[in-house]
């Protein structure tokens, strides 16, 4: 089992507020879901793919690593940092020698169970702590109309044995819970099927599956259903040829630099080439309805998705009612959104998030933990949080736990440069799961993190 990739060693970190504002122009690393689609879905078309700014975060390297031992040619240019695919088409995987070891990643392990539910050999899926406590029911649920076999560990987790069947039936499925990485899953099952697969979502969420693989030359159709919500169709068997692909910044990354700088006196950054696709952009109009001033410019669309800088300068925030139907666009961003509701002026809440509860850890329950231990009221009614705003004045102090949570980790240094008392945090090393060089980044804009 490969392991060279997990964060080595625990590095904890206390932060506090720096002595001047934010400022300067920065780049994120690319967006986590649009990366590991383009490792798996380029290893699946036939000729070579060219992917300029793949983010070369833990996750998606786990992602890199498992296509590698399912026979596609994956290597990255030294000189250009552009990573080549050779994918030899649907037909072309072959049964890896070895366990694959997916890390602390969700996206990775559901996406990659349709691919392997649909190819006629077995594998064997493991994952770190946290992966092995996530649940893969979501997945296997839908998944065993394929004809293929699972085999997992008590409450449906990892690891977990398939035995695919090379000629799956077509799958229609309806979500039960708002989430991209079970559609996709059936979606990618659908790819190796004779005839029509669809899927229904009854709150859409974020599509870059199927942006991707209709780059890629697939049929994906997306209409409306009169209940609200959209029902997908995939014509199976496509043709995929390979087509190079150009990874916008992350969104859900951005996000804690614009947060840091909307708290942080004295602060104005930018952010250039963010993606904003209008279903990833839920953080965005949420902080926007507590007063943020977060500017927009120079938009346009590269690779296929809406790509904008973003400049966010520090102002007076009050707090929001965020509905429960825009939850899907901005899944991964509560635990920061927290953070600004926390140094709001007023309440806040944020409705509708059970998901949270099986993410890298349960985050409803770590954030209430990050504020708390910091000094601030929050409470949880059913699915949703109330955070009670301190004004500007977080009184900080604690020290957070982040359970191998990457978003924790970011979540509660940003805290810390917004606090009257030092926040310390247990343990910053899975940051880089997800934002390789976070330290260094907010460095470059005078965070002081570490000095
Ligand atoms: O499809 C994806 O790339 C993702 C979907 C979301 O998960 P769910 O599908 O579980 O909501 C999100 O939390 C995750 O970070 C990435
Ligand atoms: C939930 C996340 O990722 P994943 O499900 O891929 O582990 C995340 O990045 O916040």
């Amino acid at each position: 089992m490969k392991t060279d990739h997990a964060p080595s060693s625990v590095c904890a970190l206390t932060v506090s507020a720096p002595r001047a504002g934010l400022s300067g122009h920065v780049n994120v690393p690319g967006d986590k879901s649009i990366s590991h689609r383009s490792l798996m879905f380029s290893a699946l078309a036939r000729g070579t793919t060219h992917i300029v700014g793949l983010l070369e975060g833990e996750d998606v390297l786990r992602t890199a690593d498992a296509m590698r031992a399912l026979g596609a040619d994956i290597t990255r240019s030294e000189t250009s940092g552009v990573w080549i695919v050779v994918g030899h088409g649907l037909d072309g995987l072959r049964e890896p020698a070895d366990v694959l070891d997916m890390g602390n990643s969700g996206t990775a392990a559901r996406l990659l169970s349709g691919i392997l539910a649909s190819h006629g050999f077995t594998s064997v899926m493991t994952g770190d702590a946290s992966l092995r406590g996530r649940p893969m029911k979501r997945v296997m649920d839908p998944l065993a109309a394929t004809g293929a076999t699972f085999l997992a560990r008590q409450g449906g987790r990892l690891p977990l044995a398939i035995a695919g069947n090379a000629n799956p039936p077509p799958l229609s499925y309806r979500l039960p819970v708002a989430s991209a990485q079970v559609k996709s899953a059936v979606l990618l099952a659908g790819l190796n099927a004779v005839g029509e697969t669809r899927v229904e979502e009854p709150v859409a969420t974020r599509d870059h599956t199927e942006n991707m693989l209709r780059h890629f030359g697939a049929s994906v159709q997306v209409a409306p259903l009169d209940a609200g919500g959209c029902v997908i169709t995939l014509q199976g068997r496509p043709d995929l040829v390979a087509r190079d692909i150009v990874v916008p910044g992350d969104p859900s990354s951005a996000a804690f630099v614009l947060v840091a700088a909307l708290l942080v006196p004295g602060s104005q950054v930018s952010v250039r080439g963010v993606g904003l696709n209008p279903l990833r952009t839920g953080l965005f109009i949420s902080l926007r309805e507590m007063g943020a001033n977060l500017v927009i410019s120079n938009e346009r669309v590269e690779g296929g998705e809406p790509v904008g800088d973003i400049t966010a300068t520090v102002g007076a925030l009050h707090g929001v009612d965020v509905p429960a139907t825009r939850a899907p666009s901005m899944i991964d961003e509560y635990p920061i959104l927290a953070v600004a509701a926390a140094h709001a002026t007023g309440q806040s809440r944020f409705r509708g998030l059970e998901e949270l509860r099986v993410k890298e850890s349960d985050r409803l329950a770590a954030t209430v933990a990050l504020l708390e231990v910091n000094g601030v009221r929050v409470e949880v009614v059913g699915d949703d949080m109330i955070v009670h705003g301190t004004g500007g004045a977080i009184p900080g102090g604690g020290l957070v736990r982040t359970h191998m949570d990457h978003r924790l980790a970011m979540s509660a240094i940003i805290m810390g440069l917004a606090a009257q008392k030092p926040v310390s945090v247990d343990d910053t090393a899975f940051i880089d799961t997800s934002f390789p060089g976070f330290t260094t980044l907010m460095n470059s804009i005078g965070a002081g993190l570490g000095a």
